[in-house]
C-alpha cells in the first residue's frame, strides 16, 4: 500500500511530534500487554498461596504502570491531534494551491463535481485515516508482535495453535479485498457524476426550464441516485462482510483455545495462572487482529481517495515552466506572434503559422468567421496556452520566459462570459487591486456608464452579486467586467467578443469607450461584428486558423477580398455564399 508510505512521509515532516506519538504508542501497548501477565503471578504466587506481600507489590506496580500509561496516552493524544491536524492542513493547502496553478486544459479536463468531490469526500476520507484509522493501525501493528512474544514465553504450543488458527481471520478479508476496492471506486464515481448533475442543474436552470428539460434531468438524476443506492449497497455489504467474517473466525478460534488450553491444564502442562494470563492476552491480541481486519476496509476506502487526490497532484501543468521568470516592464514596445501553430489536441491544429505584430499603443482587431481561431490567438497572447510551434514575444522576450505576475500586470483579458464573485460590487471591482482607490472605482464606473445603475441599487456599491453575476443583466455584467479590467490600469487590454451579447446602444457605448481609452492603452479586440472595429488601426482577418488579410478597414475594403465580402454580408448587401467567389478572385 503505497499510500501508507505517503502518510509516513507526511508524518516525517514533523519528526518531533511523530516520535512523541510513537513512544506513547509503545508505552501504551507495553502496559496493555504486560498487565495480563500480572494475572499469572497474582493467581499462582499471591491468591493460591494467599501471599499478601506479593499481592501488594503487584498491585502497586499495576497502579504506577497505569499512571505512566495515562501520561503516555495524554501526550500521545496531544501529539497525534497536532500531527494529524498539520498534515491535513498541509495536504489541503497543497491541493488548493496546485489546482490554482493549473492552466486552462486542467479546468477543461476536470468538472466542478470532480474537484468538489475530491475536496470533500476524498480529503474527508483521508482525514479520517490520518486522524484515527492510521494511528490505530500503527498501534495494532505494534501490539501484535509484542503480544506474540509474551504469549510464546507463557506457552509456545498454545501460541503455535493460536497462530495456525488465526489464519482464519485473514481468509475472508483477503478474498474480498479487490471487490471492496472496486466497490469503493464505483461508489465514488457515482458520487462524482451526481455532483456534476447537481452543478449543471443549478447553473443551467434557465436553459433547463426554457428547453423543458426537467424530465430529462429528473431521469438522469433518478438513475444516478439509483446508482448511488446500488453502489452504496454493494459497498455496505462488502464492508460488513469484511468486518463480520473475522469476528466469526475469532469466535471459532476462542473455542479452539479453550479446548486446547483445558487439555494442557488437565495434563499439568500449564498452571491455572498461566492459562488465565495466556487467555486474557490472547483475547487482547485477538482483538488487535480483529481491529486490524476492520481497519483494512477503511484503509482500502482511503487508498482509493489517496489515488484520486494523487491523480490531481500528478497532473502536470501544460504550460512550460521557464526557469528564467523574466520581469517585463509595464510598457512594452511591441507584441509579436512568430509563425505560431497551435492545437487544443494532438489530432488537429487550430492555428497555422500565424505571424502578427502589435505595436505599442495601437488598437488591433481580430476578425473572421466563427471558429477561424481569433479567440485562440488571443488566449495565446494571454498565455492561457503555449504554442505548439513558433513563439509569442513581448519585445524580445519569449512569453514562456516571462514571469507570470509581470505578464498579468501588463495584460488584462476581458471575455464575453463575465464571471463575477458572489460578493459586493465594490469588491468585484477592486478585487485585490491595491493600486486602485474607491474614487478611482467611481470614476471608472462613470466612464463605463454603470455608476448610475449601481447607485440605483438598494446598497449601491455594497450590493451583493448573486449567482456569479446571473442576477445582473448581460450589459451590466459586461460593463462591470470592463470597469474591473480598466481599474487594473494594465497597458494591454485583450477583449474577447466583449460586445457580442450586448444590445446596439450598449455596444455603441462600449465602442465609444474604447475610442476614449485607446490613447492610453494597446487594445487587441476579437470581434465578429465588423462595425464594432472599423476604427481599429489594424485589422487581422482570420480564416481557417490563418491570417488571410490584414490592413485598416479602408485598406481591406479596397483589396476587395474576404473582408469586403464579410462587410457586405453583414450589411445585407450580399446574402449568398456563392457571392464569395466574386470577392475572392
Ligand atoms: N478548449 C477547446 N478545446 C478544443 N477545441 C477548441 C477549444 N476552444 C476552441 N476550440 C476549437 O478551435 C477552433 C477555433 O476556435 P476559436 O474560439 O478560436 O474561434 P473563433 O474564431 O474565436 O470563433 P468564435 O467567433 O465563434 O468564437 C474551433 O474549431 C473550436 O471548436
Amino acid at each position: 500500500m503505497t499510500f501508507i508510505r505517503t502518510i509516513l512521509l507526511y508524518f516525517m515532516e514533523y519528526k518531533l511530534l511523530f516520535f512523541t506519538f510513537l513512544i506513547s504508542i509503545f508505552i501504551e501497548v507495553a502496559y496493555l500487554m504486560i498487565a495480563p501477565l500480572s494475572l499469572q503471578y497474582l493467581i499462582d504466587e499471591a491468591f493460591i498461596p494467599r501471599d499478601y506481600r506479593i499481592f501488594t507489590i503487584i498491585l502497586c506496580m499495576l497502579i504506577v504502570g497505569g499512571l505512566v500509561n495515562f501520561l503516555a496516552i495524554t501526550f500521545g493524544d496531544y501529539s497525534l491531534g497536532k500531527l494529524s491536524g498539520v498534515v491535513i492542513r498541509m495536504i489541503r493547502t497543497d491541493l488548493f494551491l496546485h489546482i490554482q496553478k493549473q492552466s486552462l486544459p486542467f479546468y477543461q479536463r476536470y468538472k466542478i463535481g470532480d474537484i468538489v468531490t475530491r475536496f470533500h469526500t476524498d480529503l474527508g476520507s483521508m482525514e479520517r485515516v490520518i486522524r484515527t484509522i492510521f494511528p490505530y493501525f500503527l498501534k495494532e501493528i505494534v501490539s501484535i508482535p509484542i503480544g506474540l512474544i509474551i504469549l510464546f514465553s507463557i506457552e509456545w504450543k498454545l501460541t503455535l495453535a493460536m497462530l495456525v488458527g488465526s489464519t482464519l481471520l485473514f481468509i475472508g478479508p483477503k478474498i474480498l479485498q479487490n471487490k471492496a476496492a472496486n466497490s469503493n471506486k464505483y461508489f465514488k464515481e457515482s458520487q462524482e457524476k451526481f455532483s456534476n448533475t447537481i452543478d449543471e442543474m443549478i447553473k443551467g436552470y434557465k436553459t433547463i426550464k426554457s428547453f423543458h428539460l426537467q424530465n430529462t434531468f429528473s431521469e438522469r438524476g433518478s438513475k444516478q441516485i439509483h446508482d448511488l443506492y446500488s453502489t452504496g449497497f454493494n459497498l455496505h455489504m462488502i464492508n460488513s462482510l469484511m468486518e463480520r467474517l473475522p469476528l466469526t473466525a475469532l469466535m471459532l478460534l476462542n473455542g479452539i483455545m479453550l479446548g486446547f488450553g483445558g487439555y494442557l491444564i488437565f495434563n499439568s502442562s500449564i498452571t491455572i495462572g498461566e492459562f488465565v494470563a495466556f487467555f486474557t492476552l490472547f483475547m487482547i491480541v485477538g482483538q488487535s487482529v480483529l481491529n486490524l481486519s476492520v481497519l483494512v476496509p477503511n484503509l482500502i476506502d482511503s487508498s482509493v481517495s489517496f489515488k484520486r487526490v494523487q491523480e490531481i497532484f500528478d497532473y502536470k501543468n501544460s504550460l512550460y515552466n521557464s526557469v528564467k521568470g523574466i520581469d517585463i516592464p509595464s510598457i512594452v514596445s511591441s507584441i509579436r506572434m512568430n509563425k505560431v501553430s497551435f492545437g487544443y489536441t494532438n489530432k488537429s491544429d487550430q492555428l497555422h503559422e500565424v505571424s502578427l505584430n502589435i505595436p505599442l499603443g495601437s488598437y488591433i482587431a481580430f476578425v473572421g468567421p466563427s471558429g477561424s481561431g481569433k479567440s485562440t490567438a488571443l488566449q495565446l497572447l494571454a498565455r492561457f496556452y503555449d504554442p505548439k510551434e513558433g513563439s509569442v514575444f513581448f519585445d524580445d522576450n519569449d512569453i514562456r520566459d516571462i514571469n507570470e505576475g509581470s505578464l498579468r500586470k501588463l495584460t488584462t483579458l476581458v471575455t464575453q462570459d463575465t464571471f463575477l464573485f458572489n460578493t459586493s460590487i465594490k469588491d468585484n471591482l477592486l478585487l485585490d487591486n491595491l493600486d486602485a482607490t474607491e474614487s478611482d472605482m467611481i470614476e471608472i464606473a462613470k466612464l463605463v456608464n454603470i455608476h448610475d445603475d449601481i447607485m440605483s441599487w438598494p446598497d449601491g456599491y455594497n450590493t451583493v452579486v448573486h449567482h456569479e453575476g446571473g442576477s445582473l443583466s448581460g450589459g451590466e455584467r459586461q460593463r462591470l467586467a470592463i470597469a474591473r479590467a480598466l481599474l487594473r490600469k494594465s497597458k494591454v487590454l485583450l477583449l474577447d467578443e466583449v460586445t457580442a451579447a450586448l444590445d446596439p446602444p450598449t455596444e455603441a457605448d462600449i465602442i465609444t469607450l474604447i475610442e476614449q481609452i485607446r490613447k492610453y492603452k494597446t487594445i487587441i479586440s476579437v470581434s465578429h461584428r465588423l462595425k464594432s472595429v472599423i476604427n481599429a488601426d489594424l485589422i487581422y482577418v482570420f480564416k481557417e486558423g490563418k491570417i488571410f488579410e490584414f490592413g485598416s478597414h479602408h485598406e481591406l475594403l479596397k483589396i476587395n477580398g474576404y473582408y469586403h465580402y464579410m462587410w457586405e454580408k453583414q450589411n445585407g448587401i450580399v446574402t449568398d455564399e456563392e457571392d464569395l467567389n466574386l470577392y475572392m478572385n
